[in-house]
């Protein structure tokens, strides 16, 4: 049987094709910077021991085009791994928000596209492009079946306490306004390797989700206790082009004194804010590039980026009652080592130690970087979610 994976993110489109239930992938890659300039592809297939590669920079629009450049690379071409459509059994798909409805992978139905569509506006940069990708593979995939995994469904363990805004009972059972949580796929792949290298029965995890989206959870005993995103994929931690936390005062003022309409709002803090709108780039590797240069707005993006995240460690540790580890990971967490430094640096105090050395020389796979004194473990692993969703698929197919 072969699973293929779709993983759409606000900036990129993640792919990999897994042939089950060895869980071995066929191929896998990804289509990076979609609608920025210097977008490209990678794709790769592994035959055996052996890796091949290629890859192409050209300007992608939007998720649509990549996708279906995707899908000519694995059909066509000397790199082709499938033969037919038929080949494939099942398509999982990445779905960021699911509301109150889903917690574990779903066969889509247009019942369930409904509900996908409904919940466009509340996760204005993901799920509308999460359904356009459903729509092409069911197009090019007409007898797959077709699966949703959605970010939301691995915080629906998260308690009231956490889950509830203090606002009147009504909008939550009326109009389903609480904290719903994201990147739960992730979060959940990351803290189970972190449990089983930790191999202790009970545990108290902070994984930090860093992406073009970013966010953090607090993890009991393998269970998301409270998270930074809320109702949509907003709150929290400033991200690529979300500026994460903001009092919503501001928007009264937006409106009041500046005349702003919702889609100026929406685009504001969805589209124009956080590294982007405080550094002068979405892109994190930009964002370095313009700090080593001198650009001190680039330098406060950093700064304030690298704050809100320590900000919610000292809260998530009190949430916890202590901490076993910290978990860094996605495409900031693996790759910018002095994200990772600034992040634990003067943490001390509640044990957490990093070890620059180690810090330095990371290149891939699970590995600790704090020291061999600190109380709590500093760990960075690359998040898989499409390993995750191609075995919630099949475990849902058995
Ligand atoms: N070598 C690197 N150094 C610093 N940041 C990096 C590096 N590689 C990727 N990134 C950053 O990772 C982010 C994208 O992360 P990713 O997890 O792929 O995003 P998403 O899935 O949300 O689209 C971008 O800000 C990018 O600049
Ligand atoms: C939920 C979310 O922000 O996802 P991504 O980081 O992939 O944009
Ligand atoms: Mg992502």
């Amino acid at each position: 049987m072969n699973i293929l994976v779709i993983n759409s993110g606000s900036s990129s489109l993640k792919y990999q094709l897994f042939k089950m239930p060895v869980k071995a992938p066929i191929s896998s890659g990804l289509v990076e910077r979609i609608g920025i300039e210097g977008s490209y592809i990678k794709h790769t297939v592994f035959k055996g021991d052996e890796k091949f590669v290629s890859e192409k920079s050209a300007f992608i629009a939007d998720h649509g085009e990549g996708l279906k450049q995707v899908l000519s690379l694995l059909t066509k071409g000397e790199l082709a791994v499938i033969a037919s459509p038929d080949d494939i059994t099942a398509v999982g798909h990445r779905v960021v928000h699911g509301g109150e409805h889903f917690s574990g992978p779903t066969l889509i139905t247009e019942a369930v596209k409904e509900q996908i569509k409904k919940l466009f506006s509340l996760a204005p940069l993901h799920n509308p492009v999460n359904l356009k990708c459903i729509e092409v593979a069911e197009h090019t995939f007409k007898n797959a079946q077709q699966v949703a995994v959605f970010d939301t469904a691995f915080h629906q363990t998260i308690p009231q306490q956490a889950f509830r805004y203090a606002i009147p009972e009504r909008y939550y059972k009326e109009e389903g306004i609480r904290v719903y949580g994201f990147h739960g796929t992730s979060h959940k792949y990351v803290s189970e390797q972190a449990i089983q290298w930790l191999n202790k029965k009970e545990s108290k995890l902070i994984s930090i989700h860093l992406g073009n989206g970013c966010s953090i959870t607090a993890i009991k005993n393998g269970k998301s206790i409270d998270t930074s995103m809320g109702f949509g994929p907003l709150s929290g931690l400033v991200m690529g082009t979300r500026s994460g936390d903001i009092d919503p005062s501001v928007i009264f003022h937006l409106i009041e004194h500046a005349g702003y309409s919702l889609e100026q709002l929406s685009a504001l803090f969805n589209k124009q804010s956080g590294l982007l709108g405080v550094g002068g780039s979405s892109d994190m590797r930009d964002i370095r590039k313009l700090a080593a240069a001198g650009d001190e707005h680039a330098v406060l993006s950093l700064e304030l980026y690298a704050y809100r995240i320590k900000k919610f460690i000292g809260s998530y540790a009190a949430v916890l009652n202590g901490i076993d580890a910290v978990i860094f990971t996605a495409g900031v967490g693996e790759n910018d080592k002095d994200m990772r430094e600034a992040v634990c640096t003067e943490l001390e105090f509640l044990g957490i130690n990093i070890n620059r050395e180690s810090n330095n020389r990371y290149n891939g796979g699970l590995m600790d970087i704090s020291t061999d004194d600190s109380k709590i473990k500093i760990l960075v692993i690359p998040t898989n979610e499409e390993f995750e969703i191609a075995s919630q698929c099949y475990t849902l197919l058995q």
